[in-house]
């Protein structure tokens, strides 16, 4: 079969939120970098591996009570092509080690940050906020992370804890809607209408009760097509 590779030349990134428990994650590096990038794939369950002579001292801590394995010595060529991970991230505070660890992860296949390189990274990390399975991510496509960090701060009291909650609410009734409205383009129409901003305010405020209420008001009310 002759396939062809069509696309590619565009500059900008692909947006992904990616699955990673279980997965072997490796940070060399133990500043505080890797501390940022370590409490993130811990909190996504990777199995994480940090290749430092130093660490800060939380994550000394965490490592002292086996949230993460510590080898605790400068990166050595070879290791990664033994451990064959998943995520690779880069964050020595030498340049040289970061390019040398970089090009061993690419060769054993893995996807790479490098914390002083953006133009060797496979991916970058955004600025986030979770809320349980909720999960908004900024990105300024490497141009100004410190922008990505400002505007995180700013949003972050938009989103109270009362979003994880509520997302795993819809989730519920989504299940239900799913018997009800038996087609896809019927589903579609009725939460266009059903998420109004009303209902985003009342979540806003934690009157999730009452959200929820609405919805199943609208419920009531909404007319298939089909
Ligand atoms: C390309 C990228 C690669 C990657 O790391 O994935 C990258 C690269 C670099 N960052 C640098 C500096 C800073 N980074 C931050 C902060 C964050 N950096 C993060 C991500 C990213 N940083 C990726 C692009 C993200 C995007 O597209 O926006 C965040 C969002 C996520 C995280 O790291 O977890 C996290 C905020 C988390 C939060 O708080 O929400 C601050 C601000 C601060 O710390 O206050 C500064 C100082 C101010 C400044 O320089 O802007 C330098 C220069 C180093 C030097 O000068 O030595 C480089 C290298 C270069 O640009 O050459
Ligand atoms: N991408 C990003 O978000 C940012 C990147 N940076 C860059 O990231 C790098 C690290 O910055 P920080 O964490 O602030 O530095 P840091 O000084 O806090 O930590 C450096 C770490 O590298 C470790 N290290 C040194 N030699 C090593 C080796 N041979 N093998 C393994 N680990 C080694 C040290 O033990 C230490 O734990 C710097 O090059 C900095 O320019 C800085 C800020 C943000």
């Amino acid at each position: 079969m002759n396939v062809q590779v069509i696309g590619g030349g565009m500059s900008v990134q692909y947006p992904i939120h990616m699955e990673i428990a279980g997965r072997v994650c490796v940070v060399i590096g133990g500043g505080r970098v890797a501390e940022r990038k370590a409490h993130v794939l811990l909190q996504a369950g990777a199995h994480l591996i940090v290749i430092a002579p130093t660490l800060t001292n939380l994550l000394y801590q965490e490592a002292s009570t086996g949230c993460f394995f510590w080898l605790a010595q400068p990166y050595e060529a070879g290791f990664l092509q033994r451990v064959r991970p998943f995520l690779v991230f880069c964050t020595a505070d030498n340049r040289k080690v970061n390019r040398m660890a970089a090009e061993e992860a690419r060769a054993a296949h893995a996807l790479v940050n490098v914390a002083d390189e953006p133009g060797l990274s496979d991916f970058f990390v955004p600025a986030s906020i979770r809320r349980d399975r909720f999960l908004l991510t900024i990105g300024t496509g490497g141009l100004s992370p410190a922008f990505s960090r400002s505007l995180r701060e700013q949003l972050e009291q938009a989103f109270p804890p009362a979003f994880g909650l509520w997302i795993e609410r819809l989730s519920a009734i989504r299940q239900e809607m799913k018997e009800k409205l038996p087609t896809s383009d019927d589903r579609q129409a009725f939460w266009r209408m059903a998420l109004s901003r009303d209902i985003m305010e009342l979540v806003k405020a934690g009157r999730l009760n009452r959200a929820e209420v609405m919805i199943r008001h609208a419920i009531i009310d909404f007319r298939p097509k089909s």
